[in-house]
């Protein structure tokens, strides 16, 4: 498999989703170590509820007609007891605040399952995005431990699992978490009874079940109405576990059956191809004007990704090629180049800029520890010259050890920087406290060639998965206009417009809309990007 070589700027879903799950610590962290949720101990672990909350979501799917499946309507459907447990609405919070316009809570959800059964030590489930958020609660019908083996085969069958794929996948499943008193009395004793030892993954949940020695409460209870495990177990007469008690089995049945389970959608909806980690990704390109000279700022960055040799999975788990093998290199240069975009000023081999800060990206939760990667962050902060400005970008990385240089310039077109005449001002805009320190007051300024006739109409539409800190968890959506900013003297060629002060976002899409019909565009400005002042 060949890293994916894809053109920049990519894909907004593709460039997010792969960050969230090979970069982002956030969900990583929940979950690192497939630990039980901190403080309360009649909780289970959270990549067990996330497992359990897409299993939930999707097992409405109806294969007949094509619709339901994972497209978060599980957000809408939690006071039906079929989705009873209070990791659910944990699970979903969990996820809230990393929505986007193009990656919705289905994609976490999915996403989560991905993360979950990594933090367990369990398989590699290759993961596609682009789900499409249901807007409202869809049937009923998910499978309850007191129904019988032929509901339960039916209902699978609606899903698009066999009888054998059943087994497999309630095995793979409930090898993850347990049973909550809370939620199921008659099931368990105890505040919280785990399905297995182990609660990392492995397939014990079987070998446990077929020796006779296992504890999960859905084989074991008491109370025999509950034993739903036991009647799916021995359906076949045991055929399917039996072959399961191969780890090698499991670990393939497994992968497959979650990924299908996760790519279980209404028939309209069309995933991407697999999100693999790219090996060289370029940030975003943003000019700003600066503060003190006449000169543009251009920010951007590459992240170097290369996978640890010693990590000690990366040959069994891991389905990709070792892309990359990069030992540290303390002579090593990242250099970023560029080309003018009118008159010149660079010399014909561009202008350059060293880097100005290298990060290397560290575990956080199970972040690049997804496939046993590691990476660096090279950001460059590069000083631009106003009139003649920038027209594509490029980076060479020298080892200064004889070894060629590598040249990262987008199969060799180089990095486009589509225009200069409007642009999101990082260098003023800023982020500050405001009265009650709980809320941070955004200010944010664009620049706008003054060359050109003015625009009839400047605004960013904020993106808000904050302030909606309850189910069913949809983002808010705002409209906040620009005007004319006297306060800041145009400069470089530039006039400006600023928003007066606002409150939380994660991102926002700044447009100039001109009066010939014409429109520019900013995309994806992550909250992030913007300084904080106090
Ligand atoms: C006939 C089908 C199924 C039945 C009757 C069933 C039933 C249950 C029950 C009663 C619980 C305890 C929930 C609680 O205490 O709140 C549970 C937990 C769980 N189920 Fe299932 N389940 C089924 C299929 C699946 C499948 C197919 C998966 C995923 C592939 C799955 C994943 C989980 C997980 C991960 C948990 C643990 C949740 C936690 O620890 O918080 N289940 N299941």
């Amino acid at each position: 498999v060949t890293p994916i070589q894809l053109h920049w700027p990519y894909p907004n879903i593709i460039d997010y989703e792969e960050e969230v799950l090979y970069e982002n610590g956030i969900l990583g962290g929940v979950v690192f170590n497939c630990a039980r949720r901190f403080p309360d101990t009649s909780n289970s672990t959270a990549s067990a509820q996330w497992v359990r909350l897409a299993y939930h979501d999707m097992a409405t799917h109806d294969i007949q007609t094509g619709t339901g499946g994972l497209d978060g309507s599980i957000r809408f459907e939690l006071d039906r007891g079929e989705n009873i447990g209070r990791g659910m609405t944990l699970s979903l919070r969990d996820f809230r605040t990393l929505q986007t316009a193009f990656t919705g809570m289905a994609d976490l959800i999915a996403m989560g399952v991905v993360i979950a059964y990594q933090a367990c030590d369990g398989p590699f489930i290759p993961y596609r995005g682009g789900r499409v958020d249901a807007i409202a609660a869809g049937p009923s019908g998910v499978p309850e431990p007191q129904q019988d083996l032929e509901t339960f085969t039916e209902k699978f069958k609606n899903q698009g699992f066999n009888a054998t794929e059943m087994i497999a996948l309630v095995a793979c499943g409930h090898v993850l978490g347990g049973v909550r008193k809370d939620d199921f009395d008659t099931v368990v004793e105890k505040d919280f009874e785990f399905f297995n030892q182990v609660q990392t993954y492995d397939n014990t949940i079987v070998t446990d079940y077929l020796d006779d020695t296992t504890e999960n409460p859905l084989v074991a209870s008491r109370n025999q109405t509950m034993r739903s495990d036991l009647r799916i177990f021995s359906s076949d007469n045991n055929v399917t576990m039996e072959s399961l008690a191969s780890r090698q089995v499991f670990d393939e049945t497994c992968t497959n059956l979650l990924e299908r389970m996760i790519n279980t959608v209404p028939k309209d909806v069309t995933l991407t191809e697999v999100i693999e980690p790219m090996q060289y990704k370029v940030g975003p390109a943003r000019l700003s004007v600066s503060n003190e000279t006449d000169d543009l700022v251009f920010t951007t960055w590459l992240r170097v990704s290369a996978f640890a040799s010693n990590y000690p999975r990366v040959n069994d788990l891991n389905p990709l090629e070792k892309i990359l093998d990069a030992p540290e290199n303390p002579d090593r240069t990242v250099t970023l180049f560029w080309n003018d975009r009118r008159g010149s000023f660079c010399p014909s081999s561009g202008c350059s800029a060293p880097v100005s800060d290298s990060q290397k990206l560290e575990r956080v939760g199970n972040g690049f520890a997804l496939l046993g990667m590691e990476a660096v962050r090279h950001t460059f902060q590069a000083t631009v010259n106003s009139t003649t400005s920038i027209s594509k970008f490029w980076f060479e990385i020298d080892e200064h050890d004889g070894s060629e240089k590598v040249v990262i310039d987008n199969g060799g077109s180089g990095y486009e920087v589509e225009q200069d005449d409007f642009l999101v001002d990082l260098a003023h805009s800023a982020r500050r406290p405001g009265e009650d320190s709980s809320i941070t007051l955004t200010t944010i300024t664009v620049a706008v060639r003054d060359a050109r006739p003015s625009p009839s109409k400047v605004y960013i539409q904020t993106f808000d998965p904050i302030t909606p800190d309850e189910l069913p968890f949809v983002p808010e959506v705002k409209i906040i206009d620009l005007l004319l900013d006297s306060t800041i003297t145009p400069k470089a060629g530039y006039v400006f417009y600023s928003t007066p002060p606002f409150g939380e976002f994660t991102y926002f899409d700044a447009t100039a809309d001109f009066q010939d019909g014409h429109t520019l565009s900013q995309q994806f400005v992550r909250s992030e990007m913007i300084q904080i002042l106090f």
